[in-house]
């Protein structure tokens, strides 16, 4: 009698925080699923990271069918993989990675069946290309937004519209070729690759060539729900291949663990400080303003201090996250002034990197300032937490428009980097919005919490998606 194929998924995450973090939660709701084998494909500098900062290996060492694979990113150790030298990582993916891919999908084991679907990030075009010449089917991930995704999706309606690149320098401008969001995007909302003067520019050509390229793909997944995206997402229906909105993620796989996970397991790539929790415990409900930019982001030093002036003058409590080398330039050169250090010993405290997902949710948290990244973003969403949005690029641009005026739960200071600013915004945020926010901010967490509960969109979704991934093995 012939025997059944067994699905195999692959999952390749781009390498940086926040897409091997949301993918391997991806990947261990895979394995709560019976029959899937799952593999999980990290660079080798990230994989090494995550053992040493996380709980990972052992978290998975129940899942008998699950297996780390590495792959080399082709950069030195001591590169320091930052936003500031991206391209490095980019220019490698072709020359270096792809090979190597290419080789591990060739790859015989005896130990387990071959793979049947990869699920690549979809910021890696070569993903689709190589699993092609395998004739195994590709589902891409994007681990962004649905309404940024959509935004490059319309990149040649706005080139050939010429409303890019722009014609002067206004960027309160209104923008009309993107469908659903002509009534409230500006020039300044879009991705921050359309700001670049030349068409040709190099991060901008790849933020689009990838988004183009993964409506190759089978199918797409999207860390979103469809209570908050739906009018984006129906509109993309007619464009991209189906596509799954399984998020937030991180409350999916909350939602659907059967085993007691530590609560201090994490996919950090930095050493967690959960000192700061106990700072916390210290402090009255809902009083202070957690402010973190997440993975990426650097600050010039200037930028740091004008925060910090309008932290220290807000009279709020502040707990912030000063990842190690985010501030550009750093020295002794630049003192820290007595009133900061005062004012931060009085109501402030510092961490390299926090638990964030526990802080958010942490009673004496009330704000959050945040670059607007997604997941944080889609955290600070289940949390119930409003938030002030400094957005910096990529998707930031317009997360941080929809947050503001869209969904109306944080307010947005982009392009401004001011303490006097700051000051206004974080009272705002505490004091003189909270109740505005807050009450819209109810409404989105408890539909995000619906989603991911059983019979919620997302809670379907993924099954819908498990199902598909089954599917394929009979394909192959
Ligand atoms: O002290 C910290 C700070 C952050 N985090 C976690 O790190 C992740 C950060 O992710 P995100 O908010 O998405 O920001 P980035 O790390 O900057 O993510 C990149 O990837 C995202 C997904 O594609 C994009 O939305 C962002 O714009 C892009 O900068 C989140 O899960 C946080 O909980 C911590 O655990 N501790
Ligand atoms: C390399 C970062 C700039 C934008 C990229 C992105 C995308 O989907 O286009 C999302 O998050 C970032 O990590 C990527």
């Amino acid at each position: 009698m012939e025997q059944k194929p067994i699905p195999h998924v692959l999952i390749f995450p781009l390498p940086a925080q926040g897409h091997v973090n949301s993918m391997l939660k991806l990947a261990e709701l895979l394995c709560l699923s019976e029959n899937l084998h799952v593999t999980y494909l990290n660079t080798q500098h990230y994989h090494h990271r995550l053992l040493r900062y996380t709980d990972a290996q052992t978290r998975f060492a129940c899942f008998p069918n699950f297996k780390f694979e590495t792959i080399s990113d082709g950069l030195p150790d001591e590169h320091s993989r930052t936003i500031e030298n991206l391209k490095d990582m980019f220019d490698n993916l072709e020359t270096v990675v792809k090979p190597s891919f290419r080789e591990l999908l060739n790859r015989k084991s005896d130990t387990r069946p071959p793979v049947t679907c990869v699920i690549g990030d979809g910021l890696f075009t070569f993903v689709v290309d190589v699993a092609k010449e395998f004739q195994i089917p590709t589902v891409s991930f994007r681990t962004a937004s649905a309404c940024y995704l959509w935004s490059l999706f319309c990149y040649q309606n706005l080139v050939e519209a010429g409303e890019l690149p722009f014609q002067d320098e206004d960027m309160d401008k209104m923008v009309a070729c993107v469908p659903g969001m002509e009534a409230f995007l500006r020039r300044k909302d879009l991705p921050s690759f359309f700001r670049a003067k030349e068409l040709d520019d190099p991060v901008l050509q790849v933020a689009v060539t990838a988004t183009m390229n993964s409506t190759r793909a089978s199918a797409s997944i999207l860390n979103t729900f469809e209570e908050l995206e739906g009018p984006i997402l129906s509109i993309m229906k007619d464009h991209f291949p189906k596509i799954y909105a399984i998020g937030p993620l991180h409350a999916l796989l909350k939602s659907k663990r059967k085993n007691a996970v530590s609560t201090t397991s994490s996919n950090s790539l930095w050493e967690v400080d959960r000192s700061c929790l106990e700072w916390l415990d210290s402090q009255p409900v809902k009083s202070v303003v957690y402010v973190s930019f997440g993975s990426i982001v650097s600050m010039k030093i200037d930028e740091m201090f004008e925060f910090w002036h309008g932290l220290v003058d807000s009279g709020k409590r502040f707990l912030w996250v000063h990842r190690p080398n985010s501030v550009l330039h750093r020295d002794e050169k630049n003192p820290i002034p007595a009133k900061l250090l005062e004012g931060t010993k009085e109501r402030g405290y510092i961490v390299g990197w926090s638990p964030q997902e526990e802080v958010l949710v942490h009673p004496a948290v009330g704000g959050f300032v945040t670059h607007s990244g997604w997941n944080s973003t889609l955290e600070t969403m289940i949390a119930g937490v409003p938030m002030v949005c400094w957005p910096q690029l990529g998707d930031q641009q317009i997360n941080s428009r929809f947050v503001s005026e869209v969904w109306n739960v944080g307010l947005d200071m982009k392009d401004t980097c001011e303490r006097s600013m700051i000051e206004k915004l974080v009272i705002d945020l505490m004091d003189r919005k909270k109740d505005e926010l807050s009450k819209s901010m109810d409404k989105i967490s408890q539909l995000a919490r619906k989603s991911i509960s059983e019979g919620g969109s997302s809670y379907r979704n993924l099954d819908a998606l498990i199902e598909v991934i089954k599917s394929m093995s009979l394909e192959v």
